[in-house]
């Protein structure tokens, strides 16, 4: 337990590729019992390493081929599963693992969310009344034996509340799976994604089935708004999996910027950057695209603006993108509710090769594309999308 609470505390720092690995080295030592700290500051990048480097994994793929594997979820039946570890993601915000027979998948589909009850106390004929919420797990959907959820703790909400309350060895109830948006490989070939808070938890479960799928060439782009830079959640992790994957582009946006927003990389924390960077622009069969965000606190805390400049004017394929907390008057964007510009320049334009996925709490919603409709219907586009020029068949809503 102390080494997961040591591994959760370093979610603060900047966290390189290198060490993703090492830490996928240390866990592999036992591999039944990973983390969850790690996973909530890394899975993505060790799940990206695992899937494209890992001669284990290809097994445990042909493995999975060979045997149709047993199925834990029943989307008629409640069934309990038991909370193994939680961990504090950020202020508000905590991740859940849950587990089951270690065969057996989930049984999710790409892109689904589960439905969980608690009990509420009783009706007026003495039967349990319950509290439903839907969720969206956001480990592999080829996870064997465990699921994680990552929830939003409100201070008055019933069901999150609820889960708060529950000690590792408590069950919660789960019936599900129920699909969304039916995600496959390649059905567009940009998909655009605007999130707020844990409206990410879709997003996540699209990018990595993009991600570990090396026949789709989906491009990403992800505008990831929060209120403060404490906010974002699982940061390392999506900073992780963009660095290492050319199609996919995260700009992050926070209402109120702190001293410390530092965007993707931040000050000195460019240096693990760089030595990518460098890496990759000096092997000519390396064709990798390089997108970096460089947040400092003032143009003139810009570490080696120079050398990065001339490094990106000779390679087209390395963009950087600049942030700073106190900007100067040409200050362009990184602070701020999305706007209308950062929809233009961040996302793929409308057209048929194209889907903008949207996720988030009612006010992003309506701000960005209306909200669904009562009946859980997509309803009308409105909001940003509509005036960009994005029409009903090219948005979807969570
Ligand atoms: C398809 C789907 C998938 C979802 N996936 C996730 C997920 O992965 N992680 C996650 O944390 N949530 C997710 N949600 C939201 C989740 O289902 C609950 O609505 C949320 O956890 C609040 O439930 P509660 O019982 O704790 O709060 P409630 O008792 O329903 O609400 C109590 C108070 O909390 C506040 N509140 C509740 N929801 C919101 C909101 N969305 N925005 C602003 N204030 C709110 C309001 O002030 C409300 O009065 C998802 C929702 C949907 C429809």
């Amino acid at each position: 337990m102390a080494t997961f609470f040591r591994r959760l505390a370093r979610v603060a720092t900047p966290f390189t590729t290198t060490k993703a690995i090492n830490a996928f080295k240390d866990q592999s030592k036992s591999k039944s019992q990973i983390p969850l700290g790690a996973i909530a500051a890394v899975s993505g990048g060790i799940s990206y390493f695992f899937y494209f480097s890992s001669p284990t994994m290809v097994h445990l793929d042909r493995d999975s081929e060979e045997v149709d594997p047993k199925v834990a979820l029943n989307p008629d039946k409640w069934i309990e599963f038991e909370l193994t570890e939680k961990a504090r993601v950020s202020h508000n915000t905590q991740l859940f693992r849950f587990s089951f027979d270690p065969t057996a998948k989930l049984g999710l589909d790409i892109a689904s969310c589960l439905l969980t009850r608690a009990p509420q106390g009783e009706n007026a004929e003495g039967k349990t009344k319950y509290v439903i919420r839907p969720y969206t797990p956001i480990s592999d959907s080829d996870a064997k034996g465990y699921f994680d959820l990552l929830i939003k703790v409100y201070p008055e909400g019933k069901m999150s509340q609820h889960l708060a309350s529950l000690k590792p060895g408590d069950v919660i109830e789960v019936k599900g799976p129920i699909e969304k948006l039916r995600y496959s490989p390649n059905m567009k070939k940009h998909i655009g994604m605007i999130a707020g808070g844990t409206g990410i938890t879709p997003m996540l479960q699209i990018i990595e089935a993009i991600l570990k799928n090396s026949d789709d060439n989906t491009k990403v782009s992800l505008i990831y708004g929060n209120v403060s830079p404490d906010d974002i959640l699982l940061k390392e992790k999506l900073d992780i999996l963009s660095a290492s994957h050319p199609n996919l582009k995260i700009f992050y946006t926070v209402d109120e910027p702190s001293k410390n927003w530092r965007g993707g990389a931040g000050g000195t924390g460019i240096t693990p950057m760089l030595q990518i960077i460098e890496a990759i622009l000096k092997n000519s069969d390396d064709n990798t695209k390089v997108s970096l965000i460089y947040g400092n606190v003032s143009p003139d805390d810009i570490l080696l603006k120079e050398k990065l400049d001339i490094l990106s004017a000779s390679h087209p394929n390395l963009k950087i993108f600049y942030t700073v907390d106190e900007p100067s008057k040409n200050w362009r964007g990184g602070a701020g509710y999305i706007s209308k510009d950062m929809i233009v320049k961040g996302l793929p334009s409308p057209s048929e090769d194209t889907l903008i996925l949207v996720c988030g709490p009612p006010g992003l919603m309506n701000h960005i594309s209306g909200n669904k409709g009562k009946d859980w219907s997509q309803g009308e586009l409105t909001g940003l999308l509509k005036e960009v020029g994005y029409t009903e068949d090219m948005v979807y809503k969570f």
